[in-house]
């Protein structure tokens, strides 16, 4: 993640790139517990959103439910004032891209091959360009003709990013990355903050489940918070990123230690207890 390749997206009208949900219910079984509990939230084009909350909070499940890969069992999920349920197939996938919490590809594909399923859907002649933009951007040239199920773990989770960024070029309206960074080092981890903020810049809504308060801090513009399957809250990240708001979620006793002038007095969490 370089941030040197040239900028080949195209921004989207921002009016009408936001993805909103609407009183979403959903539970995995007809008589199991509500997983995702009366949720309405809405996804701003030109922002990278955090989505965060403990272990089992419904987030997963809430980003499989904006990408129409499960159905809800009440309420609405729209893109671009368009609901998803009923996009063709071609169309989402180059509307919505996503970068899974876990998901690997079994066979025997190059980087390069990977990154160019994002491809798939667009099928444009400008396809070894958005190719080549997402393995620079991805910091994964040098790796680019090796086999994917070879390479390290962090490596592995870049290569489903620069498939995801593929994806996004042209027609791009919304980027969903589940937990992108579990995998990664220090220095690819900021990169990818710093990368998921340019697209953002040029007009896609990025959406990043995380579960570091400090790299939510540093780089959220809008924060999701979920509990139990509920919005907890949503807003601009100094609304939510406090502990006050954060301390009932996660039984824990925070501090923020005030930033730096220079970034905007962004706070940093010191955890002083466990309750
Ligand atoms: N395929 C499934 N079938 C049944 N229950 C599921 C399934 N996937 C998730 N769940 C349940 O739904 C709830 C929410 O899970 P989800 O993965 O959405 O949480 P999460 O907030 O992403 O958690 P984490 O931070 O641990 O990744 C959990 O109780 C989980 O056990």
């Amino acid at each position: 993640m370089t941030g040197t390749a040239a900028d080949s997206i195209t921004p989207p009208d921002a009016a009408a790139t936001a993805l909103a949900v609407r009183d979403v219910q959903f539970r995995y079984r007809a008589n199991g517990p509500t997983v995702v509990d009366n949720v309405s939230a809405t996804l701003a084009p030109g922002k990278v959103t955090c989505l965060l909350g403990p272990n089992a909070a419904g987030k997963s499940t809430l980003v499989k439910l904006m990408l129409g890969q499960l159905e809800p069992l009440a309420g609405a999920i729209t893109v671009a004032g368009e609901p998803v349920a009923s996009l063709p197939a071609a169309r989402r996938a180059r509307w919505l891209s996503y970068v899974p919490q876990r998901g690997g590809v079994q066979f025997a594909f190059t980087v390069r091959e990977v990154v160019a399923m994002g491809r798939f859907a667009a099928g444009t002649s400008s396809a070894g360009q958005a190719i080549d933009a997402a393995l620079i951007d991805c910091d994964l040239l040098d790796v680019a003709d090796r086999v994917f199920a070879e390479l390290s773990g962090g490596q592995q989770q870049r290569v489903l990013i620069a498939r995801a960024m593929a994806q996004s070029t042209g027609e791009g309206r919304a980027m969903l990355l589940d937990e992108p960074g579990s995998h990664l080092d220090l220095r690819h981890l900021h990169a990818l903050m710093q990368l998921m903020r340019r697209q953002a810049k040029r007009g896609l809504a990025v959406l990043v489940v995380l579960h570091d308060l400090n790299l939510a801090a540093r780089y959220a513009d809008a924060v999701w918070l979920m509990d139990h399957g509920k919005m907890v809250a949503e807003g601009p990240w100094h609304a939510v990123l406090r502990p006050d708001v954060l301390t009932p979620v996660y039984g824990l006793k925070l501090e923020a230690l005030s930033g730096d002038e220079d970034d905007d007095g962004r706070p940093v969490f010191r955890v002083t207890g466990v309750r």
